[in-house]
């Protein structure tokens, strides 16, 4: 069995809702369970400042996938609520991201993990932080890599 965490963001249209359906998605593929959901952040946008806020939270799954096969996963996901790619770090109705994967290190086109700006980003960390603390990533514990944000700056929402 594996345990992967995935993030997952939206600031386009109905975004609770996107997220919620890619989390039912995410539940009902028989060779994913869902172990456990951080809260639910809103978020200013990073990287690209000039757009919507963001809602993210953080999953963590066990899984029988491996890494590649969960990627096809995610990207279904993004596929079937109808993510629409304009430009880098533009808006987006979901976003699906592998986190991290067990404890490995994965290098290919198509996948980097750890996820290579997780550190950098709040809307990742502090959810991350909330549900796994002590988890080490990138040689630190999850909950070091948050202290260096504001926990203020994202404010969980019901
Ligand atoms: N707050 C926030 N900013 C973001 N910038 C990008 S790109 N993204 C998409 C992450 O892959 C986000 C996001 O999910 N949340």
């Amino acid at each position: 069995m594996n345990k992967a965490y995935l993030g997952l963001g939206s600031n386009m249209g109905d975004k609770k809702r996107y997220l919620y359906d890619a989390i039912q998605i995410l539940n009902h593929h028989e060779q994913i369970t869902i172990t456990t959901l951080s809260s639910l952040y809103e978020t200013a946008p990073w990287g690209y400042v000039d757009q919507d806020i963001f809602m993210n939270l953080v999953v963590e799954i066990e899984t029988t996938l491996g890494p590649i096969e969960l990627l096809d996963v995610c990207q279904q996901i993004e596929n079937e609520l109808g993510r629409v790619r304009e430009f880098k770090w533009g808006p987006r109705v979901i976003d699906v991201d592998i986190l991290i994967y067990n404890d490995e290190k994965i290098e290919c086109e198509r996948l980097i993990v750890p996820h290579p700006y997780m550190t950098e980003r709040d809307f990742v960390m502090i959810p991350l932080a909330e549900i796994c603390p002590q988890l080490v990533v990138k040689e630190k514990k999850v909950q070091d890599w948050a202290q260096n944000f504001n926990q203020e700056a994202l404010k969980i929402i019901s």
